[in-house]
């Protein structure tokens, strides 16, 4: 897996607005919307092209236009879905895929209550959404659903991620293409599972209380 953190004093800005605690659910969903359109510029940088060619007012021109199939964007909900709004600004023309998962906060193993995903990923890049990555359960069961069907080439983008999620997600991905990008890389888990420094909950900061 290769890991890349932003490293960008705006990111670092904005991520520190997330993190207070007095920051309210309304400037928290902008924050996170601002900040995936600025990790998806990262996340992309290898995104399939090919060359088109068009005809300027003056004279031809051969630029590039993303290649199909069109890529696949996963938000992981709830949390991922106050990611995917940025996500599409930066590509429009992508498809949506779903994944349902909650977390079991005495076991931390999660469950997967929602899929809607096309049969079929080969050949097919693949953009996950979750703004945490903890003890990496969720995500690793969701790129593991991707596996399956096909998909070969994933990209996993998370606003914070903890060493421990990174290490488990490294041994379950051997051998396979799949890059994270994170805003930052955190300290640890704290003894219930959560990112330490972190930011608390993120689906109930962007949405309010699950129960
Ligand atoms: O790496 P893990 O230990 O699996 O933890 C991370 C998961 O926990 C959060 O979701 P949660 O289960 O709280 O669901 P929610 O998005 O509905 O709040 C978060 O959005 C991740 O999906
Ligand atoms: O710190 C954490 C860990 C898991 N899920 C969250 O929303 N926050
Ligand atoms: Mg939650």
């Amino acid at each position: 897996m290769r890991v890349h953190v932003a490293d960008h004093p705006l990111i670092t800005h904005k991520l520190t607005v997330l993190r207070d605690r007095a920051t309210p659910s309304p400037q928290f969903r902008s924050l996170v919307a601002e900040l995936i359109t600025l990790l998806s510029y990262e996340a992309t940088r290898e995104v399939r092209v090919e060359p088109i060619t068009v005809q300027t007012p003056v004279a031809p021109y051969t630029g590039l236009a993303i290649s199909k199939p069109v890529p696949l964007v996963v938000p992981i909900l709830r949390a991922g879905l106050g990611m995917l709004d940025g996500m599409m600004a930066v590509l429009p023309n992508a498809e949506v895929g779903f994944l349902g998962m909650a977390r079991d906060e005495s076991t931390l193993q999660p469950t997967t209550y929602a899929e809607r995903l096309p049969e079929d990923l080969s050949g097919r890049q693949c953009f996950v959404l979750d703004p945490m990555l903890a003890t990496g359960g969720s995500l690793g069961a969701a790129l593991e659903f991707l596996f399956q069907r096909g998909a070969s080439d994933v990209t996993a983008i998370c606003i914070l991620g903890a060493p421990e999620g990174i290490a488990r997600l490294e041994k379950e991905t051997e051998g396979r293409d799949v890059r994270l990008v994170l805003g930052a890389l955190d300290e640890r888990l704290n003894e219930h599972g959560y990112i330490v420094p972190g930011l608390g909950d993120a689906g109930d900061r962007l949405y309010g209380l699950a129960e």
